[in-house]
Parts: structure tokens; sequence; C-alpha cells
């Protein structure tokens, strides 16, 4: 029930005529860091804006941390860390005005704190924000949103403009975070960005839930190349049937062919016959992302 970090139920969003959400249901378990991907336009910040209540939805509810949004915003943004998708603030600040002006906001903290935090992302504190690049201002952006300890941490699209350093000092900050508790929502559209970390993806098209798994579930549903070698020719028709199996070919000897999901019913299909040889590539999860973006709707 609540012990559920963020539940959402029947969410829906529309804006005039067009669609932010259309009626998502989604449960985040206290404790886990989620990934949330899906392409541009599919309602990942849509979301993200109706949990802190900055947007109201149209139909459908949230509860975030036991409590509805549109009740006490201010108490519930004070459990939370945001980092926004577009994050903004006044650019004639220094960075340690800034940052200590926010920690102001929120009751107060030690400086200590920030310094850390700053340090680790190799931000200098003293530039003034105006003056910084994108990926510097994406970190003023980090160190506001973690530098509370907060109990929930939504992050919009935090990885952009991070350069691979900072990225992975930014996942050991969510990998910590989680371990002391913290529940985390990060959106993305990169899997690569958030699989690190992430201990379930859910993927969003048309302001949908298409997919809410583990990486290794969706793994395993993922698309591989298979070659088989036969001691005899074998005919293509025999193999034609087997569930997952597509785009097949067979030479002589030699069957090509795609595969998804498990590989069970194409071997035993296979040794009926002697099998001397055997290759599958790594389940491309690009393609998997792919299917899932461009339209396969896999049902949840
Ligand atoms: N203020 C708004 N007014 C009108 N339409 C909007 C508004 N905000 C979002 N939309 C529309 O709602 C849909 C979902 O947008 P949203 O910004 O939530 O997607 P997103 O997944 O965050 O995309 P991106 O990765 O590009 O940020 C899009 O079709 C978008 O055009």
């Amino acid at each position: 029930m609540d012990d559920d970090a963020i539940v959402l139920d029947n969410l829906t969003k529309t804006y005039g005529r067009r669609r932010g959400l259309d009626g998502l249901d989604l449960r985040v378990r206290t404790g886990e860091v989620l990934g949330y991907l899906g392409p541009n336009g599919a309602g990942k910040s849509t979301t993200i804006r109706l949990l802190l209540d900055l947007i109201r939805p149209t139909t459908g509810s949230a509860r975030v941390l036991g409590v509805d949004p549109r009740i006490d915003a201010v108490a519930l943004h004070r459990r939370v860390g945001y980092l926004p998708g577009d994050f903004t603030v006044d650019g004639r600040q220094t960075v340690r005005g800034c940052l200590r002006f926010l920690a102001g906001l929120r009751g107060g903290l030690p400086a200590a704190r920030i310094d850390v935090l700053a340090e680790r992302l190799d931000l200098d504190q003293s530039a003034r924000i105006k003056s910084l690049s994108k990926g510097n201002r994406q970190k003023v952006g980090l160190v506001q949103a973690f530098m509370h300890e907060p109990e929930l941490l939504i992050l919009d699209e935090p990885t952009s403009g991070l350069d691979p350093l900072v990225q992975q000092t930014f996942l050991d900050m969510v990998t910590e975070a989680a371990n002391r508790g913290a529940t985390v929502f990060m959106s993305s559209h990169v899997l690569a960005e958030v699989q690190a970390v992430a201990d379930r993806v859910a993927i969003i098209r048309d302001g949908r839930l298409v997919a809410l798994d583990t990486v290794t579930a969706l793994r395993s549903q993922a698309v591989r190349t298979v070659e088989l070698t036969f001691a005899e020719p074998v005919t293509a028709a025999e193999f034609a049937t087997v569930p997952g199996v597509d785009d097949l070919t067979v030479t002589g000897t030699v069957l090509t062919c795609r595969l998804t999901g498990a590989p069970d019913a194409l071997l035993r299909a296979a040794t009926r016959h002697t099998v001397t040889g055997l290759t599958a590539t790594e389940p491309a999860l690009d393609d998997l992302f792919h299917t899932y973006y461009a339209g396969a709707d896999h049902g949840v």
C-alpha cells in the first residue's frame, strides 16, 4: 500500500487537446531506484511535475511519500530532492551563494555537506552561475537535489550535459542515496545511462506505460542473432514456425535467424539434428528499446 514511495493511479494530464499522460498506473517501491525512460514527448516531465504538484492532473491521482501532493506540496518538497529538466537559477549569484540560499529555504543544513558534494563533482563554488557551462550548471542542480539527503530524489534527465567521469560520480551518488534508504526516480531517454543503477526500468510512450521490469528481465526479451551449424543440411520449413524466430535463412548446413526471447524452443527444434556449431550475439537492448519506442505495445 503506502509502503510504496510513489503510487500513481490512472494519472491523466491533457494540455488542451494534447495528451501529456494517459491513465498511468505505476508504483515505485520505497528504497528502489527506478529508471523512467521514454522518447522525447513521452510524458516523463509531465509525470514528474505532477508528482511535485507543479501541475495538476486532469483525472487520476498521485501519492508521494504517503501524501497527496495537492494537499501539502510545501511539506512534501522538504522531503524531496528535485532536479528539474530545465534547472535555472539567478545567474548573478555565485554557486556558493546560490546553494546556501537554497539550503536556507529547506531549513538550513551543514555547509560541509554542500562542500563535499561540490568537491566530488569538481564544481567551483566561487564561480558566478551565469559564467558556468551547461554541464557545470547541471552540477549545481545535482548538489541542490542531494544536499539535504532527502527521502526521495526526483531527477529529470540528470545526466544531461555531464561528461562520462562526472556521470559516474553521479551514479555513485545515486547508489549511496539508495544504500541509505532513499528512493530514486530518474528519467532519461537513454537506457545506458540508468541501467547500472536502476533496480527496475519503466518505459513510457505516448503517455502510457509500455514496460516495467528489471533490466535483466527486459534483456531476456531482447533480440539476438543466432547461427546454428548442423552435420547435415536442414530445411528452413522445419524452423519457420518456431516461436521467437524470424528473418530465417538456411544455406546448406548453416541456419541464421533473429531470435526474440528465450532460446529454448529453437534449441529443441535444432537438436532433432546433430548440431556442430552455435553462435548467438548478446541481446541488443537498444533494439529492444527501439521496439518499445517505435510502437510495439507489450502491455504490463
Ligand atoms: N505546457 C504544455 N503545453 C502543451 N503541451 C505540453 C505541455 N507540456 C508538455 N506538453 C506535451 O505533452 C507531451 C508530453 O511532454 P513531456 O514534456 O512530459 O515529455 P517528456 O517525456 O518529458 O519529453 P522530453 O524528453 O522531450 O522532455 C508532449 O506531447 C508535449 O508536447
